[in-house]
């Protein structure tokens, strides 16, 4: 269960530039939440170590924290990893193989909770992609409206190369940011792009060298709607995103999940492709 700590501290986080900021942390072991009170901009950090893999309990953890942006009327909200090289490696492969069938149910539910927070969001939203996001990490920094990513990465829905259907409200988000065409071809081929390549067809929107700088870059990102009215942005950017929100019947899709990942071939691909993790 998250209880949000709601604490004064400087801030380590950004450097020098802000350490003199007070702000107000909300945090958890899995998620970190810092409210810069300079800008009223939140950072929210996943914290899942090795590699951000999103099981249940990140998941609720995410979702708490959204509540949470939302709640302290944040100016807007900046997505990121405490690691080094991972943003995140998607969904936990252990929630699908071999699972626990009311776990499963939860673990969806809750997957679908965030998506909906974090693509429905009315504040701003930005991802600072400091580390690899192969699929659910690709949706997460896609739900939101910005992206800046560190050189020599990567991102994109995989799902194809596992054997598996990236679920048509991923779809969705990636044909938010990029044409039909290029969608198609993405997903059909299970793409994973370089960072070069993301920002050439627009999937990312800025590269910078370090962490610090892509912190910096979706802050200025989000100060851009300092001056338009929070009502009329939100309402704008939710009408806009409305139609993707609205396709997602959330007892079909769970049930169409829950039918898919217990099939005996899928169980196969997924003990396959985690054992070939493990062994590289
Ligand atoms: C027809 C049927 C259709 C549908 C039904 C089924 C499903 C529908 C749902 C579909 C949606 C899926 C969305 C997803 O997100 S699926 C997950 C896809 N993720 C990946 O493919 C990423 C895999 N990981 C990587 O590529 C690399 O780990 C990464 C580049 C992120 C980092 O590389 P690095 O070298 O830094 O670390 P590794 O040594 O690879 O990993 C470290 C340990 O972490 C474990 N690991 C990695 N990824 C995952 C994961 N996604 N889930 C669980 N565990 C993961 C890895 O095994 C290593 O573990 P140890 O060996 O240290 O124990």
């Amino acid at each position: 269960m998250f209880l949000p700590r709601i604490v004064k501290r400087m801030s380590p986080l950004l450097g020098s530039r802000m350490s003199l900021n007070a702000c107000r942390f909300a945090s958890t072991d899995l998620v970190r939440t810092e409210v810069d009170d300079k800008t009223g901009i939140a950072v929210v950090t996943m914290n899942r170590k090795p590699v951000n893999s999103l099981n249940l309990e990140l998941l609720r953890e995410l979702s708490s924290a959204l509540d949470a942006v939302e709640k302290n009327k944040s100016r807007g909200m900046i997505l990121a990893s405490s690691l080094d090289t991972v943003f995140s490696a998607g969904l936990d492969i252990t929630e699908m193989y071999k699972p626990d069938q009311a776990r499963l149910k939860d673990f969806w539910t809750t997957l679908q909770e965030v998506w909906l927070k974090l693509f429905g969001s009315g504040f701003p939203t930005a991802a600072a992609i400091n580390g690899h996001a192969p699929a659910g990490g690709c949706l997460l920094a896609m739900s939101c409206e910005y992206r800046v990513m560190r050189p020599n990465l990567t991102i994109g829905l995989n799902e194809t190369q596992l054997g598996i259907v990236a679920p048509s409200w991923f779809m969705s988000t990636m044909e938010n940011i990029l044409p039909r065409r290029e969608v198609e071809l993405a997903l059909t081929l299970g793409k994973m792009f370089s960072t070069e390549k993301a920002h050439e067809i627009g999937l990312v929107d800025e590269i910078v060298d370090t962490k610090e700088e892509a912190l910096a870059k979706c802050t200025e990102f989000i100060q851009l709607f300092a001056r338009v009215p929070r009502e009329a942005r939100a309402l704008t950017k939710q009408s806009f995103r409305r139609e993707a929100l609205q396709k997602l019947d959330r007892d079909q899709d769970l049930q169409m999940f829950i039918y898919l990942v217990n099939q005996p071939q899928v169980q196969k691909g997924l003990g396959l492709y985690f054992e070939s993790l493990k062994k590289k």
